[in-house]
């Protein structure tokens, strides 16, 4: 879903040559909320002298509170003065701009660029001092693509300010293309440069100006960069007071109807959007409005809201998004299906212990890593279910959830009164998944881990040396069987669609495993013998190559094989080795796995005296199947992962057991889903939250009021986490 802030009651009339009546402005408001518009900024906190059009900002902002609970109520301040009278009367979200251009940045807050850098920080400071009713502290940075009073404005000085605007505390920090000097390219370039600066969960919105006609190609370059929140104003209200001939900003009809056509929902009601104009109009007669839509009327060829995307696909595919789900998790099984569904765009709330959070987070060694590989792009909620209140409180998010994820102990989640049964009867559409050791049989109330299916499972003995049975190096049955929960949930939510009705699907460790152990069952079905494990050196391989190799580099090993006889060919005579490609008694592969022993010794000998790279490169060059033994950490830096979007920036900083207390990378590239959908990843849209972070607005989108979720914090059934720290703290 896009989100479409209408900026028509603030920027829009800012410019405008009349003063709108305070109640002409709320009719109007009224008429957009009713087309369906969720944000909207409605006032500027300025001295009225200077503004005259904004001198009712505070009856405005405290009017429109109280007549429209669900609407996200923004203003703009661009000092702590009007920021905390922003707050008193009720904003949601408040607006600090702050100029890319020194000289608009003078002109405008009259203070330097760096003096409104330091007042953002104020404004932080004094807004985490309100605990959890804080409004949200937008940075907006003006003139990010070109100033009239300045000319051109530097795309690493923009990043720059992104920079210190987020180490300024700023939730979020958007791009405000105030004279409408950009271009699809530079739009590109920017957006791209900012989000990978600030993170694409603090990129705010793209505030696009009309002055040249290029607002919708720029709102389509930054779609395809990610970009998911816009400003405009209905009838293209606003401008620049230093750009004549501006015709405002992004025309919010002209806008929302490319994204509808491009099968972006926006949840707005285009010609009920249109119908807004007659109370624009009513209240300011003497503005010109612009807009294509109004002037043309709505295409009848027009596409459907939500259909798909006619030409240009969004940069990272979110299928799932809309799907609701609330995961009951810890470890790693539930949480990797869960990561399953929100890398594909999914909501999924984790519901975690309160206060510390999923103890998932605090564990060591192998399992330092759990924490933020496995949750990422999800939101946390954390709750006593121990307390009624808390209890209550995920009953009611289970009542309007799609899915219900969990991996506790067989009947923990029944003796909470949140199995299968009780939710289901609440909601019949829900998909539970139970991810358990065992399917239902007779193992099934045993403790399982991965470790232990693996040993009862036959992979353990499959990996070992004879003997010496060896788990896999991850944990793979508990990442596979949150995959198979994520490919059951899918298919339950197909037959949904047709029944109307959810059901229990489960998923299990040890049949996992099984599953990874078939194809060695029937192995032994079909030669009448055990396996021989992997690990087994004597396993025979019916090819003359298949091997780790020492370098001339003491510990960089290579993998080379050469399974066909096209290949032994190349390789033989490649690596000098004519005379065992002359050689009559190898002449078939069958004699050639046979020699298996004198071809490795002599293939040794060859290879230690070569370099890695330039043993590699010669493999590369003639196809030849070949790996370098890496170390985890070193995949950081593998070209093919680094060039293809392979990797996630991650933040580590969830994983309390760090040495030390901070991760040696505190950002690092973590694989994504190995898909593509479209030819594009699913991306990285949330970090790993920390404990509780979103559990106000969760128990706000729930539908409790502020004076329950103050009873659930004071009772301590609900966790809510502090702000994040500030940069300099
Ligand atoms: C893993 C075990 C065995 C651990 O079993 P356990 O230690 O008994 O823990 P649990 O998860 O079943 O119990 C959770 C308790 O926390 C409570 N709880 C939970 N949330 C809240 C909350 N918000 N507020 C208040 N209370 C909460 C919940 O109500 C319950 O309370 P109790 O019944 O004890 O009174 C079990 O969970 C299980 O069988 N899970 C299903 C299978 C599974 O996921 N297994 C995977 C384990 S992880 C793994 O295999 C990887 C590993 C470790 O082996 C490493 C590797 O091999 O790579």
């Amino acid at each position: 879903m896009i989100t479409v802030r209408e900026v028509g009651p603030r920027d829009g009339l800012q410019m405008a040559a009349g003063v709108m009546p305070t109640a002409a402005k709320l009719r109007w408001i009224a008429a957009m909320v009713a087309a369906g518009l969720r944000e909207m900024e409605v006032a500027s906190f300025v001295p009225p002298a200077a503004l005259p059009q904004m001198a009712d900002a505070a009856e405005v902002v405290r009017a429109v509170r109280a007549a429209h609970p669900s609407l996200r109520v923004v203003a703009l301040a661009p000092n702590l003065r009007g920021a905390r009278d922003a707050a008193a009367a009720g904003a949601q979200s408040i607006i600090v701009p702050v100029s890319a251009s020194e000289a608009h940045s003078r002109a405008n807050v009259r203070r330097s660029r760096a003096d409104q850098v330091a007042e953002v920080a104020r404004v932080v400071a004094w807004a985490r001092g309100l605990g959890p009713a804080a409004p949200r502290i937008e940075a907006g940075i003006s003139t990010a693509f070109g100033c009239s009073l300045q000319g051109a404005v530097s795309e690493a000085e923009v990043v720059a300010l992104a920079a210190s605007l987020a180490a300024a505390g700023a939730d979020t920090v958007a791009l405000a293309d105030t004279l409408g000097y950009a271009t699809p390219s530079a739009v590109r370039r920017l957006v791209r440069a900012v989000r990978a600066e600030v993170g694409p969960e603090r990129f705010g919105n793209l505030h696009l100006h009309d002055t040249l006609g290029t607002a919708l190609a720029n709102a389509m370059a930054a779609l395809e960069e990610g970009v998911r929140g816009f400003d405009a104003a209905l009838g293209g209200l606003g401008g620049c007071p230093y750009a004549p001939g501006s015709v405002g900003n992004a025309c919010t009809e002209d806008l929302v109807h490319l994204l509808e056509a491009e099968g972006f929902p926006t949840g707005i009601d285009l010609p009920a959007l249109v119908a807004a104009r007659d109370a624009l109009r009513a209240g300011l007669p003497d503005e010109p409005l612009h807009g294509r839509v109004a002037a043309a009327g709505l295409p009848r060829t027009g596409r459907k809201a939500g259909a798909a995307p006619a030409t240009v696909p969004p940069a990272a595919p979110r299928p799932l998004e809309g799907l609701r789900v609330v995961e009951f998790s810890h470890m790693v099984m539930g949480p990797s299906c869960g990561m399953v569904l929100a890398d594909l765009g999914a909501d999924v709330i984790k519901v975690e212990p309160s206060p510390g959070g999923d103890n998932t987070r605090r564990l060591t060694g192998a399992a330092i890593g759990f924490f933020p590989t496995f949750n990422r792009n999800k939101r946390s909620l954390c709750v006593d279910l121990k307390k009624p209140e808390g209890l209550a409180l995920v009953r009611r998010l289970a009542a309007g959830a799609d899915v219900v994820i969990e991996n506790f102990r067989p009947g923990a989640m029944e003796a909470l009164g949140l199995g299968h049964a009780a939710l289901s009867a609440e909601n019949p559409r829900l998909v539970y998944l139970s991810c358990k050791g065992f399917l239902p049989g007779p193992y099934e109330k045993r403790a399982a881990l991965d470790e232990v299916v693996q040993m009862m499972g036959g992979l353990a003995y499959m990996t070992g040396p004879p003997g010496r049975p060896l788990r896999a190096g991850t944990s793979i049955n508990d990442i596979l069987g949150g995959v198979f929960g994520a490919v059951a949930i899918l298919a339950a939510l197909r037959e949904r669609a047709a029944t109307g009705r959810g059901g229990l699907v489960q998923s299990g460790l040890f049949e996992t495993n099984m599953l990874l152990v078939a194809q060695h069952m029937a192995g032994a079905a079909i030669t009448g013998r055990d396996p021989v494990p992997f690990g087994d050196k004597a396993m025979p391989k019916p090819w003359p190559l298949y091997d780790v190799f020492d370098s001339a580099e003491e510990g960089r090993q290579v993998f080379v094989g050469v399974v066909t006889a096209t290949q032994w060919d190349a390789f033989c005579r490649a690596f000098g080795l004519d005379d065992l490609l002359a050689d009559p008694s190898l002449a078939t592969m069958a004699d050639l796995a046979a020699a298996r022993p004198r071809i490795g010794a002599r293939v040794a000998a060859v290879f230690r005296g070569l370099p890695p790279a330039e043993l590699m490169a010669r493999c590369e060059a003639l196809g030849l199947p070949f790996a370098p033994i890496a170390k985890p950490a070193d995949l950081f830096e593998d070209p093919h992962l680094l060039a293809s979007g392979g990797l996630m920036p991650v933040e580590m900083g969830s994983a309390a057991g760090a040495p030390g207390g901070v991760p040696s990378r505190p950002v690092a590239g973590i694989p994504g889903l190995p898909v593509l959908m479209g030819g594009a990843r699913a991306a990285l849209r949330r970090q790993p939250p920390r404990p509780g972070e979103h559990g106000i607005e969760i128990a706000r989108e729930a539908g409790l009021g502020e004076a329950e979720i103050a009873a659930l914090l004071a009772a301590g059934a609900l966790h809510a986490a502090p702000a994040p720290a500030l940069a300099a703290e």
